[in-house]
């Protein structure tokens, strides 16, 4: 695991006046084979100095990972948003919009949305949430290609990125594990992995994560957690978002994390690794 030099703390201090975006038309809804910069939204957030902000952090990884999980906890812990740019998008789906046709026949097949429509969802979010005196964020699924982090490095600051990283053997079975409460939305997996330890490679058990007993009825699949379309997002991610990684990894700022099984296990070693082990602790005695 790559030892980070300078891991930003959560800070006490919250910020208001995160972004300020401005609105841009929409045109296709499929991101483009070759991107150029004429389409770019206008944003302005107002680049501020860490210590007069809370985290502004990135969870990278390949779908099925679990960083929806370890972000949700983690922004839980620390206090800020956590802003799935996947539940923008699905949110968007569900309300029947003048684009969620469009949408829903490249999520379905498991292919990115344009730049365009992800930035006009992800400011949207940012605003409704600077309007309610959030601060900072924890960012999951997005930045997803090089020219999305390139933008959001002109516009902010990201402190650090996790990199969760899982063996390949178990994704596909996670993703196929994966299941939303459509009353609550809350996520849960209902697979449970035991993968024996064969060639001096050690095994991996990890226990579903099931939900509480009144939302067990109303569990849904995604439409795109289907096998081929997992197969293709994985596909999608190895060629578009693993130079994300290398995009950070150049700047000093990638965390790598091995998950070395389910939560139980991940959890406490994760914390260790953002220096945050006590960090839990010291908020409750602070209270
Ligand atoms: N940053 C992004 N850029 C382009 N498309 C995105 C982005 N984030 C989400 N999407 C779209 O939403 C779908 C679901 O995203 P997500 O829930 O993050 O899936 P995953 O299981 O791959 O983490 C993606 O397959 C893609 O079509």
């Amino acid at each position: 695991m790559a030892a980070l030099t300078r891991i930003s703390r959560p800070s006490s201090i919250p910020f208001s006046n995160i972004t300020k975006c401005l609105y841009f038309s929409t045109t296709s809804a499929a991101q483009p084979e070759t991107t150029n910069n004429s389409y770019l939204p206008n944003i302005n957030f107002s680049r501020k100095d860490p210590k007069d902000r809370n985290v502004q952090w990135v969870f990278l990884g390949v779908p099925g990972v679990g960083k929806g999980t370890y972000a949700s906890r983690l922004s839980t812990l620390l206090g800020v948003p956590h802003i799935a740019t996947g539940d923008l998008v699905r949110e968007e789906l569900a309300s029947s919009g003048p684009i969620s046709q469009q949408l829903a026949e490249i999520v379905n097949q498991g292919k990115l949305v344009s730049d365009e429509i992800i930035f006009n969802l992800l400011s949207k979010r940012l605003i409704a949430g600077e309007a309610k005196g959030e601060s900072g964020f924890i960012l999951d699924g997005f930045p997803r290609t090089v020219k999305q982090a390139e933008i959001l490095e002109g516009v902010t600051d990201i402190d650090l990125v996790v990199n969760l990283k899982l063996r390949e053997d178990v994704l596909v079975e996670k993703c196929l594990g994966r299941r939303i409460c459509s009353q609550c939305g809350k996520n849960y997996n209902v697979a449970s992995i035991n993968v024996k330890g064969e060639n001096g490679n050690p095994g991996m058990s990890m226990a579903p994560l099931l939900p509480p007993a009144q939302c067990m009825s109303k569990l849904i699949t995604r439409a795109d957690d289907t096998e081929e379309v997992v197969k293709e997002r994985l596909r999608i991610y190895n060629d578009k978002s693993q130079p994300v990684e290398d995009f950070y990894r150049s700047r000093g700022k990638l965390l790598e994390f091995d998950l070395p099984g389910g939560i139980p296990a991940s959890w406490p070693r994760l914390l260790e690794a953002l220096n945050l082990d006590d960090y839990e602790e010291k908020r409750s005695a602070a209270a």
